[in-house]
């Protein structure tokens, strides 16, 4: 089948890469020309694994091409995606201008019928408004469908995910399209559900916003782990065990950062409000996550007396490992933080240090590898969980830095084992004062001298604990 994929960012280059894969004819086309020119050569855009591979196997087999040019794209085309960007507005609400720019220029060259598949995430009701849109800007009177069929990708399992997916979703009320699609998306081989466009679309909002829900909720146990002296992994592993819960995003950390969770779910909460429904929870998925990504600077507020002079170290860039997208990522916000407060910021990652570095105007000292970056430095934040920080020498790192706190921001290290090598080390959700058990009575309950002044309880039981 011949396909036109109007956008080649994550979504758009995946979706086309992986569709020539399993045989179709996929030309690619981006309004930004200097991505063109490299994609021809075959050079990806974004850091993926598998992906230039793919790009680069299918162009020289004649079933991937680019261009910047619709109208000799799309003839004979008999599937058009749509995959360009929905970014947030300031306001929070969904940006749509780069949908309803492609819808124009899809309409304008129409010649035949054709699926029109909206696989930008877009608020329900989108499908709807993208046919108006085509249909006002037909030259010739040509008959089309405009189908939701959302896209489930993660960032750094792209591929994985694409050929492993869980379900294909499909919004339509035209069974000739949803043939066309089902025919296109045959050698994947999965669970393809059928639905209205309006049940599509919000699938896409419900499934982001109940994942992103799914980890304030165990950011919040983490908090309260810390207080009661609970182990948030140990929590969550017994949670996990639960097959109605799943042990999947479970994992507490600094928060959800990325180009998909914060703006979807502040874009869900927009759609509620237009409709006179005020979301409650998610509200508080996005209050939760904000506050999340304050911890480390929570943590040496408390530590740091003073400012001056103070080099801090950040491990990791990315807003999750696999990726070297920077979008909406914890590291941005916690080095603007650090930097307010005349930190020096030494930072390395092992593929985002360009992307950072062209979106923060800092002066940070971008790393080579880790080492450099703890070196000589008062305190280290593990920002994100790659491979490579797991495999670290941590004797090496703690004879390189100068004071040696360690924040664990993804909980990637042993407690014991760290506090054993000499760290002051933090992690999330972990109680990690040693528990003093002289002089305790039962039935007491024993807190933190600096928790002391917010205890409001009038109880007493019989656990015994002190916290951070
Ligand atoms: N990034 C991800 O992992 C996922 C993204 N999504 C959704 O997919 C959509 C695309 O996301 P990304 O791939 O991250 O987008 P992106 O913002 O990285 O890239 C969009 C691309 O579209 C191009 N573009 C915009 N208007 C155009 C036009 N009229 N003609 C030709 N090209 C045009 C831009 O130049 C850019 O290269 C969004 O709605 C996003 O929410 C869904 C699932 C996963
Ligand atoms: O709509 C999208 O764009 C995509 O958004 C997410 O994918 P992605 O943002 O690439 O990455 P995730 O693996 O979901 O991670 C998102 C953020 O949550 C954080 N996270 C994830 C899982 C977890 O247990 N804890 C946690 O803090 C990650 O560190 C990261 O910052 C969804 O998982 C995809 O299904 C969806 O297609």
């Amino acid at each position: 089948m011949k396909v036109t994929v109007v956008g080649t960012g994550y979504v758009g280059l995946v979706t086309g890469a992986c569709l020539a894969e399993i045989g179709h004819h996929v030309i690619c086309v981006d309004q930004d020309e200097m991505k063109i020119e490299k994609l021809k050569r075959g050079i990806s855009p974004i850091y993926e694994a598998y992906l230039e591979d793919m790009i680069f196997r299918n162009i020289q087999e004649q079933r991937l091409s680019f261009s910047i040019d619709m109208e000799a794209a799309m003839p004979g085309s008999q599937v058009v995606f749509i995959a360009v960007g929905t970014p947030s507005l300031e306001d929070g609400d969904v940006d749509l201008s780069q949908v309803e720019k492609a819808a124009r220029e899809i309409g304008k060259h129409l010649s035949a019928y054709t699926v029109i598949v909206s696989k930008s995430t877009v608020p329900v009701g989108s499908c709807r408004r993208i046919a108006q849109i085509i249909k006002k800007n037909l030259i010739k009177e040509v008959s089309f469908d405009v189908v939701s069929n959302p896209e489930f990708l993660r960032e750094g399992t792209a591929i994985y995910d694409t050929f492993h997916g869980d379900r294909i979703v499909f919004g339509s009320r035209s069974k000739k399209a949803v043939d066309i699609l089902t025919e296109l998306y045959k050698p994947l081989h999965q669970k393809i559900l059928v639905t209205d466009p309006e049940s599509a679309e919000l699938i896409k909002y419900a499934s982001n916003a109940f994942l992103a829900t799914k980890i304030s909720f165990i950011n919040e146990m983490a908090n309260l782990c810390e207080k009661t002296g609970g182990d948030i992994q140990a929590v969550a592993e017994g949670m996990g065990m639960d097959q109605r819960i799943g042990n999947k995003f479970l994992q507490a950390g600094i928060g959800f950062g990325g180009a998909c969770f914060p703006k979807d779910v502040s874009g869900l909460l927009k759609t509620g409000e237009k409709y006179g429904y005020d979301f409650k929870i998610i509200r508080q998925t996005l209050a939760v996550n904000s506050t999340q990504k304050q911890k480390p600077l929570e943590i040496l507020e408390k530590i740091i007396e003073d400012w001056k002079d103070i080099k801090i170290g950040i491990l990791g860039l990315a807003f999750k490992p696999g990726t070297d997208d920077v979008r909406e990522a914890p590291a941005l916000y916690i080095i603007k933080e650090l930097y307010g407060r005349g930190v020096h910021v030494k930072a390395y990652d092992p593929v985002a240090n360009d992307n950072m570095q062209s979106v923060l105007s800092f002066p940070v000292t971008y790393c080579n590898n880790p080492y450099d970056a703890v070196s000589d430095c008062d305190a280290v934040i593990l920002v994100t969980e790659w491979q490579e920080f797991k495999e670290l020498s941590l004797r090496k790192i703690r004879r390189l830095m100068k004071r040696k706190i360690f924040i664990d921001g993804r909980n990637v290290f042993a407690s014991e084992s760290m506090k054993k090598k000499g760290f002051d080390y933090y992690p999330i959700g972990i109680c990690c004062k040693e528990i003093m058990t002289q002089n305790l009575v039962e039935g007491e309950i024993y807190i933190d001298e600096s928790e002391k002044s917010n205890y409001t309880g009038s109880g007493t039981w019989n656990q015994i604990f002190t916290c951070n």
